[in-house]
């Protein structure tokens, strides 16, 4: 699919891998529609945004992807305002040891939407150079594996942190290469952008 004059919807779009997500889409021509809880993050990164590129290809949606109502009434205002959706990107993540519950809720939201007719693929990284990895330091994020973060930071500075335009450079070539479906792709500092590879089994489904 190519992403010029596509309609794309990025949750927690304001800061991070988000942003950068927004940022690519929008350099190849989509029109972008930023949703995240944080407004003020989220204008910031609109105005920042419309420096670069035309004001009307982007659009700021505060909203809370763990509320409903909220995601549902984001998604119609896209459509009315953009008038179609082609690329929706689930980005929007915490690090809450405490309350993992919130943490799955927020972090795999697009589960169920394989039902919608859309090819569906996930995107994992190593370590990305965002705000997220201040969390490493917070007893309230880590929890149980607060006493952990000094081996964390180890293996960040030996696996290294990449920078997340390398990430956004992979959403890019999902989105643009129609035949990756159910696909795994990894992204790490030494590999670069590679794809998780399954062992052959001899039977074949009948749906596929
Ligand atoms: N940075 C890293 O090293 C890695 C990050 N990831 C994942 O990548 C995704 C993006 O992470 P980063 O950009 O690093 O984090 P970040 O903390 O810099 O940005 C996350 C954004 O999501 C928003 N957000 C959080 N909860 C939300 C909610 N309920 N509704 C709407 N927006 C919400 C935040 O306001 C923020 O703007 C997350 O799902 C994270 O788990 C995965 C692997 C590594
Ligand atoms: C524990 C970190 C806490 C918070 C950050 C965020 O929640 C983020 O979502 C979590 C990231 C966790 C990353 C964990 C492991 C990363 C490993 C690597 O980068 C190494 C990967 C592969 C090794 C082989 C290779 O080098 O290619």
């Amino acid at each position: 699919m190519h992403v010029n004059g596509k309609v794309a919807l990025v949750t927690g779009g304001a800061q991070g891998i988000g942003r950068a997500f927004v940022q690519a889409l929008l350099g190849k021509g989509a029109k972008v529609a930023l949703l995240d809880r944080n407004s003020e993050a989220g204008q910031e990164s609109k105005a920042a945004l419309d420096e670069q590129f035309e004001a009307q290809r982007t659009v700021f949606i505060q909203c809370d992807v763990t509320d409903q109502e909220q995601l549902k009434g984001a998604f119609k205002k896209v459509i009315e305002h953009f008038g179609r959706l082609d690329i929706v990107v689930n980005n929007a993540g915490v690090n809450n040891e405490k309350d993992w519950e919130s943490t799955i809720q927020i972090n795999l939201l697009a589960a169920n939407m394989e039902n919608y007719g859309v090819r569906l693929n996930t995107i994992c990284p190593g370590f990305v150079n965002t705000p997220i990895l201040q969390s490493i330091d917070k007893e309230e994020n880590m929890g149980q594996y607060y006493s952990y973060k000094d081996e964390i930071k180890n293996m960040m500075q030996f696996y290294g942190v990449m920078d997340p335009s390398i990430i956004a450079e992979g959403l890019i070539t999902i989105i643009e290469d129609d035949t990756l479906n159910g696909e795994v792709m990894k992204i790490t500092a030494s590999q670069g952008i590679h794809f998780q590879e399954y062992s052959q089994t001899p039977f074949t489904s009948s749906k596929r």
